[in-house]
C-alpha cells in the first residue's frame, strides 16, 4: 500500500514577515514533487517545517494517518537533505555509510562505481559534488518512506546530475520525494508533479507556462 504524507494549514512568520500563510501538499510513494519558487519564498523553511526541525506558528503534518509534532525523531518515516552538507567531516565515508544503513546494505553501497573512483576515504576530503552525491545516495538508501531535497543539484557537475536523477527515479518506486532546485530544468526533468511556492501559498502547476505567468521564468528561458 502506498505511504501517505500530508501537510495542511502551515503558517509562518519570522518577526513581522510573513513567509508561509497557508500550505497544504499531499505526496504519496511514487510522487516525485518539484518545489519551484523565487529566493525567499520559504521552500527551505517549509522543509525544515516538514522535517520538524523548525517550529512553525501553525502546521499539521500526517504520515499515514499519524499526525507528527517533530517527524524527524520518528524511525524511518522521513529524511531531509538541507541545502549544507550533514555529515561529520571527520569521519570516513565507510563509518558514515554504517551509520545510515543497514549492515547488509553497506558492501553493495560501498561497490558504487563513483564512489569507487574516489581518491578521499574521509569525508572531509570529498569535493562538493562527490559529497552530495553521496549524501544523496545515503537518504534515497535508507528505510525512510518520504525524502526531502533541498537543492540536490547544487554544485554537482552535469555526469553526477544526471547519476543523481537516475537514483530519485529509482527510488520514487518505493517512496515519496520532494525536492526543490533553482536548477529548474532538471526538477522539470526529474519530478512527476510541480508546485510553485508564492506569496505564502502553494500552487500546482500543471503545465510549464504557468511558470511564466507566476513570475518564475521568463518567457525566452522556456523552451
Ligand atoms: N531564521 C530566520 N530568521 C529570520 N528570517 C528567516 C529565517 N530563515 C528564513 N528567513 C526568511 O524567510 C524567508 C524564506 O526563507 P527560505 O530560506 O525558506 O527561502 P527559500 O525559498 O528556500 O530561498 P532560496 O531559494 O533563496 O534558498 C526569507 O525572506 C528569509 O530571509
Amino acid at each position: 500500500m502506498p505511504n501517505l504524507l500530508e501537510i495542511d494549514s502551515v503558517v509562518k512568520s519570522f518577526y513581522m514577515h510573513d513567509v508561509l500563510t497557508d500550505i497544504y501538499l499531499k505526496c504519496q510513494t511514487g510522487d516525485i514533487i518539484g518545489m519551484l519558487g523565487r529566493n525567499g519564498t520559504g521552500k527551505s523553511t517549509l522543509m525544515k517545517i516538514l522535517f520538524g526541525t523548525l517550529q512553525a506558528d501553525r502546521k499539521f503534518i500526517r504520515i499515514d494517518g499519524v499526525v507528527y509534532d517533530q517527524p524527524y525523531k520518528t524511525v524511518n518515516e522521513i529524511c531531509y537533505l538541507p541545502q549544507d552538507s550533514f555529515l561529520p567531516k571527520h569521519m570516513s565515508i565507510e563509518k558514515a555509510v554504517k551509520l545510515y544503513l543497514d549492515k547488509n546494505q553497506v558492501q553493495d553501497f560501498m561497490e558504487d562505481p563513483i564512489l569507487q573512483k574516489l581518491d578521499a576515504s574521509k569525508i572531509a576530503h570529498l569535493s562538493g559534488g562527490e559529497l552530495r552525491y553521496l549524501e544523496i545516495k545515503l537518504l534515497l538508501n535508507t528505510a525512510c518512506k518520504f525524502i526531502l531535497l533541498d537543492e540536490p543539484f547544487n554544485g554537482v557537475s552535469p555526469i553526477l546530475v544526471g547519476e543523481i536523477k537516475k537514483l530519485i527515479l529509482k527510488t520514487s518506486e518505493f517512496k515519496g520525494i520532494i525536492l526543490t532546485d533553482h536548477d529548474y530544468r532538471n526538477v522539470l526533468d526529474v519530478a512527476n508533479q510541480f508546485c510553485l511556492i508564492y506569496d505564502g501559498g502553494i500552487k500546482r502547476i500543471d503545465d510549464k507556462q504557468e511558470l511564466v505567468r507566476w513570475g518564475y521564468i521568463p518567457e525566452s528561458r522556456l523552451e
